[in-house]
């Protein structure tokens, strides 16, 4: 859906990135993560040519952007910003019917997919006609993410979209955002410099490091120990191997055998962190999971 050819990205005598291939394919929610400084926003912003490459391509929907035109590649794409970019004197329903107005809509339809997406987006319908000013911070970036899906682009951007809210805020558009995204199926790129946000959204992950991109994959893979130092590292906040197994169902290593009919049961939907956890706090190395089991020995064996 988003491929990055070889490009490199120099501003001046700064180089921003150096030879970049990266597929991102539909569907994936494509997190960039790394460093301040690292490239990443750059990366992000070839995508719908805010920035050229200084070299290499840039495809997206198979074709290289550098050959559309960039006001239509924009409306055809979702771009979510840290400062929201809310315009300041218009309404909620008229920043977020922003791009359905450019495109010709008319006012009904309109208005009936404004209300569409405040119920996506779990905002009041009664927020509409207030002024951005009026919002909480939280109330804006759920504004800015509404704006971003009402023409229901196939490709969204995120530029550290949850960068300037509280972490508990931050923790419900978390939530949110997966939602949409298993809802929906878009296409999303998302930047952050947070690793445990990184993790938890991440369908493929992409760490860059003064502008190269060091490793990519899905996050279990770079928190294991054949990954990358550097993705290792910064992925695995000094615990990759419990990091890890907070990625991993319990189910990838649940045991046919059953579980002595004493044994704790694992609800479902858990991971092997959780697991874990429950070990500990039972001081039993045998839960209950399913029809079957799930054994200590087997998930230290995925921790590594
Ligand atoms: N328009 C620009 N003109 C000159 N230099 C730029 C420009 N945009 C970015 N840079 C430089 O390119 C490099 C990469 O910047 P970029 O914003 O992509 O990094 P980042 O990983 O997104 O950082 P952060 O997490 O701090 O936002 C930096 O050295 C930055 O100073």
């Amino acid at each position: 859906m988003i491929h990055f050819e070889n490009v490199s990205v120099r501003f001046g005598g700064t180089t921003a990135l150096s030879e970049v291939t990266l597929e991102v394919p539909a569907g994936m929610l494509c997190v960039l993560v790394g460093p301040s400084g690292s490239g990443k926003s750059t990366l992000m912003k070839l995508v719908n040519r805010l920035v050229e490459p200084s070299a290499g391509r840039v495809l997206v929907r198979g074709s290289d952007v550098a050959g559309q035109d960039p006001a239509r590649l924009r409306r055809s794409i979702g771009y979510v910003m840290q400062s929201t970019g809310l315009f300041p004197h218009r309404t909620v329903a008229a920043n977020i019917g922003t791009v359905p107005r450019l495109l010709g809509w008319d006012s009904s339809r309109i208005a009936a997919r404004v209300a569409d997406l405040l119920e996506m987006v779990q905002l009041d319908p009664g927020l509409a006609e207030r002024l951005p000013g009026a919002l909480s911070g939280g109330q804006a970036q759920r504004v800015g993410l509404a704006r971003a899906l009402a023409a229901d682009p196939d490709i969204l951007l995120m530029d550290e979209p949850f960068g300037a809210v509280d972490p508990i805020t931050r923790r419900d558009l978390r939530a949110e955002l997966r939602r949409i995204h298993a809802e929906t199926g878009k296409t999303i790129l998302l930047v952050t410099h947070d690793p445990e946000e990184a993790l938890e959204l991440a369908s493929q992950v992409a760490v860059l490091r003064d502008g190269r991109l060091v490793a990519e994959g899905p996050p279990a893979a770079l928190v294991a120990p054949d990954a990358p130092d550097f993705a290792r590292t910064l992925l695995g906040g000094g615990q990759p191997g419990l990091r890890r197994l907070s990625l991993l169902p319990a189910e990838v290593a649940q045991d046919a055998r059953p579980a002595p009919a004493d044994a704790p049961a694992l609800d479902e939907g858990a991971t092997l962190a959780d697991a874990l956890s429950r070990m500990a706090e039972t001081g039993r190395d045998v839960l209950a999971l399913g029809q079957g089991s799930l054994r200590l020995e087997a998930v230290l064996a995925r921790g590594r």
